[in-house]
């Protein structure tokens, strides 16, 4: 990642989001449709306390939709209202808006007979980085207000976008760090791209790839790759994977590097289909967590 989150960034990034929260009334976290686990920030309760929030599953043009509902079913029954969005083409947009005045509704209504006339309700979005913040702001506006790019940490300066009648957003998203701590969730956030390639080692990667695919989507690993079963012998896999998109360095032998490149770049550019890499099950979640080194 660009951003090296060291304890000390960890600590003004918390900082700033908590100065922000307090200019808002609801909060809209944002994560990736195909990590509802691992592209949350591990504090994320404790730096929301009680302020409502919206939970939005972004990027389900990407994910497994079976997975995205089982999802938002299992947010909901924690007692977090979750929506799913793709806010790349600004797709289920209006179920943010009706989420956030339902979610609202009776703090409204206890303004009203307190005889408060309630102003618009303000909202921030808050995510690690590229789960999609600044494009859903873009799109909230409607305009090109917050500037986006496939890198960390692009946006700065702060006004407020007022998005629909009576709703208005903070232009500048919190950004706060993802999990570290366990393996599985590094490589994960490198499959989906969230973290830079220079950061992991690929071929351990591809491998998790591979062995993630087994498990969880076979028949998407038979279809592009011809193989049933990853089992011990990886370089046989990665043999026949390299043999057949023909990736061999000079004197005809397999390119591993270059293997392992394209079978990572294939999972992410969706052509083993739309993954969920994470799971409500967490019996499921447990099965490719034998990483090989
Ligand atoms: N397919 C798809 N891509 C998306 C979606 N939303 C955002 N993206 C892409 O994800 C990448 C990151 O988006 P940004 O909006 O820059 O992410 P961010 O969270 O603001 O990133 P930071 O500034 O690093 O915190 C960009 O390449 C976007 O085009 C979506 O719903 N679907």
């Amino acid at each position: 990642m660009t951003i090296q989150w060291f304890p000390g960034h960890m600590a003004k990034a918390r900082r700033e989001v908590t100065e922000q929260l307090k200019l808002v009334d609801i909060v809209f976290e944002l994560i990736d449709a195909r990590l509802p686990l691992s592209s949350r920030n591990p504090m994320i309760d404790e730096v929301i306390q009680q302020k409502p929030r919206l939970l939005i599953l972004n990027k389900m043009d990407l994910a497994d939709e079976k997975e995205t509902d089982r999802w938002i079913k299992h947010f909901e029954a924690e007692g977090i209202r979750a929506v799913a969005i793709n806010s790349f083409e600004g797709k289920g947009l209006q179920t943010v808006t009706k989420a956030a005045k339902e979610i609202l509704a009776p703090k409204i209504e206890r303004m009203k007979k307190r005889g408060i006339r309630p102003g618009a309700i303000r909202a921030m979005i808050v995510g690690i980085p590229n789960v999609g913040k600044s494009t859903l702001i873009n799109r909230l506006a409607k305009k090109n207000i917050a500037k986006t790019g496939n890198k960390p940490g692009v946006t700065k300066a702060q006004q407020w976008i007022k998005f629909e009648k009576e709703l208005e957003l903070l232009d500048t998203p919190g950004i706060l760090w993802p999990k570290f701590e366990d393996q599985a969730v590094g490589y994960k956030l490198a499959l989906t791209g969230a973290i830079k390639d220079t950061v992991v080692n690929m071929e351990n990667l591809a491998v998790y790839g591979l062995r993630f695919l087994e498990t969880h989507y076979p028949d998407r690993l038979e279809k592009r790759y011809g193989i049933k079963t990853v089992g011990e012998d990886i370089q046989a896999v990665f043999n026949t994977i390299g043999e057949s998109r023909k990736a061999y360095i000079q004197g005809g032998e397999i390119d591993y590097d270059k293997v392992a490149e394209l079978i990572v770049l294939d999972i992410r550019s969706e052509l083993l289909g739309k993954l969920t890499f994470d799971f409500t099950d967490e019996n499921k979640e447990e099965m490719v967590d034998n990483v090989t080194e």
